[in-house]
Order: structure tokens, then C-alpha cells, then sequence
């Protein structure tokens, strides 16, 4: 579904990434592992359309969409659920839903998408009629992926779901994101929770001074005591 070869981004004249390869194959979860400023937010604005690599390839469901605007990337299928959650406060849950299907015609699609949104997460249609800054960090992260979800996309990009989480709610994000999979939907997971990462990702990579230091299954990653002092912290 997403093919990365030899990525490279610059900002201004400091080079961020260098030649990251990396694929998500369709109905896998892929996670992208790093400590902070690693380049992994980088990696998700460059295959969305946000930052402009200066070389390397993105190609979407077979198609080079490298530098692409982001609502060319949006209209072929990819969605971001952006890193600190952003709902919109003030409006109510049911509207941000609305919001996240804004680009799409097709009102029976929508109206589908709405109802399969609203059964992976049951607590959203309970409180559809509330002001998303009114709920726990927890649904208002469940909200952003939902109205992610919306736009009916067949690659979805989640930067740092677990940033912020009580360690209670963590246990329904990597039960979100295996719900979501066992859907059918293609995930690229950036975390730093090496623990997320671990229980729903198919395969993972390290990332660390913008290259990409070590790949592997991710289920092994907990048992793997060189990559997690080396890379991991
Ligand atoms: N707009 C920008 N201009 C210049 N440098 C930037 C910009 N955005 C990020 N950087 C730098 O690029 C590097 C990679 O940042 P990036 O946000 O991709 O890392 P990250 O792994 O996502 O970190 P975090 O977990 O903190 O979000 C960091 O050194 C950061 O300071």
C-alpha cells in the first residue's frame, strides 16, 4: 500500500532524514519507533504533502505521489490523525465527525462510514451531542481517530496515539488499533511507546538521527535487550 525508498528531507540546510526505506503492506500496522526530534513526524508531513522531500520516493497504492499537495494525498485514500489529538473543542462530537468527511460527495458512503465509525467506538455515539473538549483525553483520542476514519481512507498515518494517555486508557488505544486492523485497514504507527508498538504492530522500525537503525518484527522488539538500550532508551 505505501512503498518509502530513500526518503531525504532537509529544513533550510539541515538535512532531517536520509535515506529512509521503509513499506506497509496492505492491511498491515507498520510502526515507526524513535526518541524525540528522530525524524519521525518528518516522515508522516513528508507523505502527506506537508513537507517537500529533496529525494526519495513515496508511491501510494502503487502511484509516485512524492510532493504532492496534501488534499492530492487526502483524495488518494490517506488520512493523518495528527499528533496531541486537535478535535475541535467547541464543536460537538457528531460535527467533528462531519468535519472529517468534509472533502467527500458520496452521502450514502458517508452515512456507512459514520455508522461503522460509531460501532468500533460505542462511548462516541453515547456522547455524540457533546463538545469534543469536554471529554477525557482518552475519547478525545479515540474522536481524532474516528474522524480520521471519516474521510474513508485505505492508509491511515497515527502520529503518537499513546502521548498523554493514562496508563488505564492505554489498553483501549492498542485495542482501537486492532480493531481498526482487524478491519482491514493499513496503519503507519509512529510511537515512542515501544509497548504499543509491540502489541499491534506487524513489523517495526527505529528510527534514529533520521535514519532508520534497525527493523524487525515488532512483537520481538520487548525481547530485544540491544535494540531497546541502543535505540529505545
Ligand atoms: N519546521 C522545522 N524547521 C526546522 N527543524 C525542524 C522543523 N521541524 C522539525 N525540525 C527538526 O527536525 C528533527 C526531527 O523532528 P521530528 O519532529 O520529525 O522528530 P520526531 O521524531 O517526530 O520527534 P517528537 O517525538 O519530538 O515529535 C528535530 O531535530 C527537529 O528539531
Amino acid at each position: 500500500m505505501l512503498e518509502v525508498e530513500h526518503l531525504a528531507v532537509s529544513y533550510g540546510p539541515t538535512r532531517i532524514l536520509e535515506d529512509v526505506s521503509f513499506a506497509v503492506p496492505e492491511g498491515q500496522v507498520v510502526s515507526l519507533l524513535g526518541g524525540n526530534g528522530s525524524g519521525k513526524t518528518t516522515v508522516l508531513n513528508a507523505l502527506c504533502g506537508m513537507v517537500r522531500p529533496d529525494g526519495g520516493s513515496a508511491r501510494i497504492a502503487g502511484e509516485d505521489c512524492t510532493g504532492r499537495r496534501p488534499d492530492e494525498i487526502l483524495r488518494r485514500g490517506v488520512a493523518q490523525v495528527p499528533q496531541g489529538r486537535e478535535v475541535f473543542a467547541t464543536m460537538t462530537v457528531a460535527e467533528n465527525l462531519e468535519m472529517g468527511a468534509y472533502a467527500r460527495r458520496d452521502r450514502d458512503g458517508v452515512r456507512r462510514d459514520t455508522e461503522r465509525v460509531l460501532a468500533l467506538f460505542p462511548r462516541l455515539r453515547e456522547k455524540a451531542r457533546r463538545r469534543a473538549g469536554t471529554l477525557s483525553g482518552g475519547e478525545q483520542q479515540m474522536l481524532a481517530v474516528a474522524r480520521a476514519m471519516m474521510s474513508g481512507p485505505r492508509l491511515l498515518l497515527m502520529d503518537e496515539p499513546s502521548v498523554g494517555l493514562a496508563p488505564a486508557v492505554l489498553g483501549d488505544m492498542v485495542a482501537t488499533i486492532r480493531a481498526l486492523r482487524a478491519e482491514g485497514m493499513t496503519i503507519l504507527l509512529v510511537e515512542q511507546n515501544v509497548g504499543v508498538a509491540a502489541a499491534v504492530a506487524d513489523t517495526a522500525h527505529v528510527l534514529r538521527g533520521g535514519r532508520i537503525v534497525h527493523s524487525g518484527p515488532a512483537a520481538r522488539l520487548l525481547g530485544d535487550e540491544e535494540v531497546l538500550r541502543s535505540y529505545l532508551g
